[in-house]
């Protein structure tokens, strides 16, 4: 797959607090990368650089092979930017928004006016094409500023949180977007503080905590780093032996209260045999497993939550 975007060792700050600190990013075509981070932890910034509306104070951004430079915007022109403040024209109707944005593009207007027609059909709002966005709920506000980001057809869609103050029914369509971006072989940024959005839409994660890369791949790579693969909660009958089940292969962890016994396991598959026969006598009445997750992985890289991670 062709890289679309390199971003070498981005800096920034503002005044004495730093911001982004040695951030490198590459997104493939066809890719969806995550920057998950908590509240302050630098995505926006980070984005903002990648998009060319803010200048670092160090490193190198390239799209498709161009350097992003202040001064030129033939690489700015490639990017699409969908930004976390909605940004429409409220006063104007929802197909003229996209049209003045067409036109900002370079776009003559019967061609911005055919894609505008295109794009309000594609996020379904072709019904509400003459209407004012002030009318619109958050979640149609949100998928025509994703539309306004694909006026000029970017190879590069950065979005920032593009889910907040959105319902569900329209996230999954923003999410069902995303998808078909992807196949048409966009390269996408998708900035969020939501593990389950990073885990459900992303190729690879990359994890930023104070402005730097704590740690990035595929989610299975990023599981892999924890000891921990899986924790069993089992609610017994009688008592266990704990030493024998401590003793089992696969078992990484072993809490017992009382007749309630929570098992750490590195691997399910390699503890399974060995859990039966030691439990076996002990009357199991109940048994909840839960699989690590990115919440998990955070948690062991920073010691925090990623929810309680707000840091301004
Ligand atoms: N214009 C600015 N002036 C001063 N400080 C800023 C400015 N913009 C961001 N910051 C600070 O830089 C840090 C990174 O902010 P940034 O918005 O990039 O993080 P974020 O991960 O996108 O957070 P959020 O999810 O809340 O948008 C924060 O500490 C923030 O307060």
């Amino acid at each position: 797959m062709d890289t679309v975007l390199e971003a070498q060792g981005l800096h920034k700050r503002y005044g004495e607090r730093v911001a982004v600190q040695a951030v490198s990013l590459q997104v493939r075509a066809g890719e969806l990368v995550a920057l998950l981070g908590p509240n302050g932890a630098g995505k926006s910034s980070t984005v903002g650089m990648v998009s060319g509306l803010l200048r670092p104070d160090a490193g190198q951004v390239r799209v498709a092979g161009a350097a992003l430079d202040q001064a030129t915007d033939s690489a700015k022109r490639r990017i699409g930017l969908v930004p976390q403040e909605i940004a429409l024209f409220e006063d104007l109707s929802a197909r003229t928004n996209l049209q003045v944005l067409g036109g900002l593009y370079g776009l003559d207007r019967a061609s911005a006016t055919a894609r505008a027609d295109a794009l309000l059909a594609w996020v379904g709002l072709s019904e509400r094409a003459k209407d004012k966005p002030a009318h619109f709920s958050g979640g149609m506000k949100r998928r025509l500023n994703i539309a306004g980001a694909l006026m000029h057809d970017p190879d590069l869609i950065l979005l920032d949180e593009p889910t907040a103050g959105v319902d569900p029914h329209s996230r999954n369509a923003i999410f069902e977007l995303l998808e078909q971006l992807k196949r048409q072989g966009k390269a996408l940024i998708y900035t969020t503080h939501y593990m389950e959005e990073a885990e459900r839409l992303a190729d690879r994660i990359v994890i930023i905590d104070h402005g730097q890369v704590v740690a990035e791949g595929r989610l299975p790579e990023l599981l892999a780093q924890l000891p921990v693969a899986q924790t069993l909660s089992l609610q017994l009958s009688a008592p266990p032996d704990v030493a024998a089940l401590r003793a089992l292969p696969g078992v990484l962890s072993l809490r017992c209260e009382g007749l309630q016994l929570q098992v750490g396991l590195s691997n399910l598959d390699l503890a399974a045999a060995g859990l039966l026969q030691a439990l076996a006598g002990c009357g199991v009445q109940q048994v909840h497993s839960a699989r690590a997750s990115l919440e998990d992985v955070f948690l062991s890289l920073t010691g925090r939550a990623l929810r309680d991670g707000e840091m301004r």
